[in-house]
């Protein structure tokens, strides 16, 4: 038989057995990855195993435009994948740095012998090579499941790829996220597949290694410990004052650690001990113990950079602190509009200026509120928080302003201090402003212009040093126009406006539930049908919505997938985009319903002023209350 011949026979036969396999997953192994995603590829991504052509490939300009915010991690990596390539280059493999949606970015070939057949596949920088164009591949699949993998040769879904094997390993930023993968790929075909699989293991170390670099990089005024686990281990850092400030993807799963955890300036001794004094003078391990006081293994403390150039001691220079920023900009993500207002409370620095936070319920305002505190230079006194709408007024009054000893009957003996004097130095977050009362609305503008406080009872005003931040879902500057909040206070209280935007409006939404996900179920991977229906649902309960299900499903989800069955969605809106305005009419109509058409009684009951629940009834044409 003719050699194409026999070529054309061998794809028919692969083509076959794919097409049988990713059928029948089910009965054949379904704990196969490959099997797996060769059912994803036919299935979810309608891909046909025999179809021929070579990947979608970038224009040098284009290429350019897509790297442009890679930049610093190809920087970084760029010195452990010369070194890799060095390595793996006798043995015929060409090593790749793509992006998260599998497009190469940086290529080193091998010798001229092997060079040919990766140029003649495109197997070179511009090319794409996700799951979903190109069928199951090392970059692809491994992007896809975000962990490691070896596809081997007729593992590739489509015929024409077996006759590479490519072992691919996701890299992960500073916060964990997805930020690439790394790829070898050799077409030796003297190769066995263990051989293979020791390929993959070095490139896995490389990997390690520049995640290392990266947070190391991005941590460099922070102190950093390297934790042990079972899986390889995690770096943490934290400031002088030993409030973490950053956790890498393996120290989170470690430790249990999220974004809003992070944020908050939580206490490195929560979760590890050792003695700090020993740590400071020497690169020697160091005992690490969990907060229960049993044994964690050892491991190692590394100083900041300007303590370990400076021959003054570490102890006694404060300047040059962690970027207190990192939790605000780890919060805005990728999203452009968020990234401008972290700029822009960059820009304003440790002036005292209100800021008012406007977002829907569940978007993380109290989260970011306390990011802003943490990046101000009252990091170290008291964020206190108080929610407006949670508290009748008389409770709300006695929480806030305080009151001195038997100001009132069922007063405390020794009197209470109040949030704004507990605040003293430090920040006071307002959530759910719009629905304080007119009459502490008064009392709230006085202690902003004053600058002290009354505590019911007391004969003579305290002062107060606050920074406020409030924060509210609903319109306040058209509850001020409509007096259903004072508009002096109003204009107060947004020295600097922020909006948060829902999570389905965010322009990295996707970024979002991959995150929220490897944090929930850290264990788990998505099937392509979940993955549809969560990056289409409209999350009217956003972050806190996506947390709760994501946990969820994490704990329904069989051998480690999360299929569409695990994911509890509302009916909200179903997979469309929600129809906000048929959610507040139905609202309504039942609340006037309920209150015999009377609208004062509906308005209290919506915790809307009248005015608005005119206008709302008009402009929603609801018509029984007409
Ligand atoms: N950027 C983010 N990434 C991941 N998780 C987040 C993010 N922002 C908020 N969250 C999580 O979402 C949940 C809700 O956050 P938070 O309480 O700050 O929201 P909120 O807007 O103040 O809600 P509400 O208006 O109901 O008080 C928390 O579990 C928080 O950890």
């Amino acid at each position: 038989m003719e050699t194409s011949a026999m070529a054309s026979l061998s794809a028919s036969n692969h083509v076959a057995r794919v097409l049988s396999v990713a059928s029948h997953v089910a009965d054949v192994d379904s704990s196969s990855r490959i099997a797996s995603s060769w059912r994803r590829c036919l299935i979810s991504h309608k891909l046909d195993p025999a179809r021929q052509g070579p990947p979608q490939t970038l224009t040098e300009a284009e290429v350019r435009h897509v790297a442009e915010p890679m930049e610093q991690l190809i920087r970084q990596a760029t010195p452990e994948l010369e070194d890799l390539a060095r390595v793996l280059r006798d043995a015929g493999y060409c090593v790749n740095l793509a992006d998260p949606s599998a497009t190469m970015l940086w290529s080193r070939l091998p010798g001229a012998a092997d060079t040919e057949i990766f140029m003649r596949w495109k197997v070179y920088t511009g090319s794409n090579f996700s799951e979903a164009f190109e069928g199951t591949n090392g970059l692809g699949t491994a992007l896809a499941e975000q962990k490691p993998i070896l596809v081997h040769r007729d593992e590739h879904f489509r015929a024409q790829w077996s006759m590479f094997s490519c072992a691919v390993t996701p890299l992960f930023d500073e916060a964990g996220r997805l930020a690439g993968a790394v790829n070898i790929t050799s077409c030796r075909d003297d190769l066995s597949r263990t051989a293979h699989q020791l390929a993959l293991a070095v490139a896995i170390e490389a990997a390690r290694r520049i995640e290392a670099a990266i947070f190391r990089g991005h941590f460099r005024n922070a102190w950093i410990a390297t934790v042990p686990g079972d899986g390889g281990s995690g770096l943490l850092a934290y400031d002088d004052d030993r409030r973490i400030v950053g956790a890498c993807r393996s120290a989170r799963a470690l430790l249990g650690l999220t974004d809003g955890l992070i944020a908050s300036g939580i206490d490195l001794s929560r979760y590890i001990k050792f003695d700090h004094q020993a740590a400071r003078g020497t690169d020697a391990p160091v005992e690490l113990r969990r907060a229960d006081g049993s044994s964690m293994g050892q491991g190692h403390i590394t100083p900041p950079l300007r303590a370990r150039s400076s021959a003054r001691p570490i102890a006694s220079r404060r300047e040059g602190p962690v970027d207190r920023f990192d939790a605000l900009h780890r919060l805005a993500g990728r999203d452009p509009g968020l990234i401008k207002s972290v700029k822009r409370l960059r820009s304003i620095g440790d002036h005292n200026l209100p800021v008012l936070l406007h977002g829907e319920t569940g978007v993380g305002k109290d989260v970011f509120a306390r990011a802003i505190h943490a990046a101000s230079n009252r990091a170290r006194n008291n964020y206190v928080a108080l929610n407006c709408a949670a508290m009748p007024e008389s409770l709300i009054d006695a929480e806030l302003f305080g009151y001195e000893a038997g100001a009132f009957t069922g007063a405390r003996r020794d009197g209470s201090k109040g949030l704004i004097v507990q605040a003293d130095g430090g920040t006071l977050f307002l959530d759910e402003i719009g629905d304080m009362p007119i009459a502490l609305q008064t009392r709230l503008l006085r202690v902003l212009e004053n600058r002290e406080v009354w505590p019911l009872g007391a004969l003579k005003p305290m002062p107060v040093d606050i920074r406020l931040i409030s924060a509210t879902h609903r319109d306040l500057g058209r509850m001020a126009e409509e007096g259903a909040f004072r508009a002096d206070l109003y204009f107060r209280l947004r020295g600097l406006e922020v909006r948060l935007p829902a999570l389905r409006e965010r322009a990295d939404r996707d970024d979002v539930i991959r995150q929220i996900a490897s944090e929930e179920a850290p264990f788990c991977r998505l099937s392509q049908e979940a993955w549809s229906l969560l990056s289409t649902y409209p999350y009217p309960g956003n972050m806190r919505q996506l947390r709760h299900l994501l946990r969820l499903a994490g704990c329904t989800a069989e051998n480690g997938i999360i299929t569409d069955a695990d994911l509890d969605l509302p009916p909200f809106g179903g997979r469309a985009e929600p129809d906000l305005a048929a959610t507040e009419r139905a609202t309504i109509t039942e609340a006037l319903r309920k209150h015999g058409g009377r609208v004062t009684e509906a308005a209290r009951a919506l915790k809307l002023s009248r005015a608005t629940l005119y206008r709302k009834i008009k402009t929603l044409k609801i018509e029984a209350a007409q």
